[in-house]
């Protein structure tokens, strides 16, 4: 089965949104950031991002469909929270009017609803959307990286994702991730199964078709990690990194796009390791999973079992996720089974 279609669509909803964000980025209001009841960081840009994705795929496949997303209305329908709703759906009439293939203008209440299709559990049955409107917010808000994370699942399985990374440098990430002035940004990962990753400029030049790194000697290897000590161990993965025998330092930066530029060779791990009692969410790896396998990455948690995404909104994953390519893989899995059992508390 092809999801040429789907594919497409995916691929203008995720630019759509990513000049969005870039839009408020460069000009990012106090009053554009709320905190969400779980005190993580939610902005305009958020809401935004996930309201034009809801349309766009809504007008390119012109048929119901399934979406699992990260954000809700709930808290913009309360009390004071008009001129906020107000802003987002400005922002969206904005990137439709600029971009011109659809002559709508929305009102508060299509955003409000748009915003909230992306309701569905998932599951292992039919096609579902998987949407993090944005992924990094605490990168959003530095300036540093983020990413706009597309993916659909057919039968609990990832068949396509789409990754915007609008402040990822075209070339490669030589100076750690940070924003360099010198250096192009913003790029597009695509992948559709048994079809090769591509990357091209976000400003929709043409495509070019990535490969993971093909390092098998863990010494010339560097990984990624989150930049956010709260979201990953670094103690645990400097202990891992060192058995393994990497030299270079962690590379740590912020959201999806550790998939992305693992995809196309940037660097050859990616290890995360949330602390205990986190939860992983499937839109926080759908898209990312796809670029990186397609390119001939593998990525498995802790105990080497693929990740699935038929279980609803969450993955049910053994302690961490680990990524690298299939040379290194059995190396890296056996840094890891030594590292936990070494920082397991003694019973
Ligand atoms: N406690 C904890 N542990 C692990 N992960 C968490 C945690 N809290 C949040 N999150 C999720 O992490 C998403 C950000 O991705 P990263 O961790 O790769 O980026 S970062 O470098 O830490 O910013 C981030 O995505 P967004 O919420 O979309 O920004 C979260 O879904
Ligand atoms: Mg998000």
């Amino acid at each position: 089965m092809s999801y040429h279609k789907e594919l497409a669509a995916a691929k203008k909803a995720a630019s759509l949104a990513a000049r969005l964000c870039q839009n408020v980025q460069k000009a990012l209001l106090q009053s554009d950031v709320q905190s969400k009841t779980d005190k993580t960081p939610v902005t305009v840009a958020d809401y935004g991002s996930q309201a034009l994705i809801s349309f766009v795929l809504q007008q390119e496949l012109r048929a119901e469909f399934s979406l699992v997303a990260e954000e809700d209305s709930k808290d913009l329908r309360k009390d004071g929270a008009q001129e906020i709703v107000e802003r987002i759906t400005k922002l969206v009439n904005y990137s439709l009017t600029t971009d011109g293939s659809y002559n709508v203008t929305l009102s508060t209440e299509d955003v409000l609803k748009a915003i909230d299709s992306g309701r569905s559990e998932g599951g292992s049955q039919g096609q579902h959307w998987v949407l993090d409107p944005i992924d990094g917010t605490k990168g959003f808000l530095r300036g540093d990286q983020y990413a706009i994370a597309l993916a659909l699942l057919d039968g609990g399985k990832v068949v396509l994702g789409v990754l915007a990374c609008p402040n990822l440098p075209l070339t490669s990430l030589e100076d750690a991730g940070q924003h360099s002035p010198n250096n192009e940004v913003g790029c597009l990962f695509f992948a559709e199964v048994g079809g090769g990753t591509y990357m091209q400029p976000l400003d929709g030049s043409s495509a070019v078709k990535v490969q993971v790194s093909a390092v098998e000697n863990p010494e010339e290897a560097s990984f990624f990690e989150s930049y956010e000590a709260a979201h990953s161990m670094h103690d645990l993965t400097s202990l891992i990194a060192q058995k393994l025998g990497v030299k270079a330092p962690p590379v740590r930066i912020d959201s999806q796009a550790k998939y992305g530029a693992l995809s196309r060779g940037d660097g050859a791990i990616y290890l995360r390791f949330p602390h205990k009692g986190y939860r992983e969410k499937i839109w926080d790896h759908a898209a990312g999973c796809i670029v990186v396998t397609e390119a001939g990455g593998v990525v498995t948690d802790a105990a080497g079992q693929p990740l699935d995404f038929s279980k609803g909104k969450h993955l049910d994953v053994d302690t961490g996720i680990i990524v690298t390519n299939q040379k290194l893989m059995p190396l890296l899995l056996n840094a890891v089974k030594e590292s936990l059992k070494e920082k397991a508390p003694s019973s």
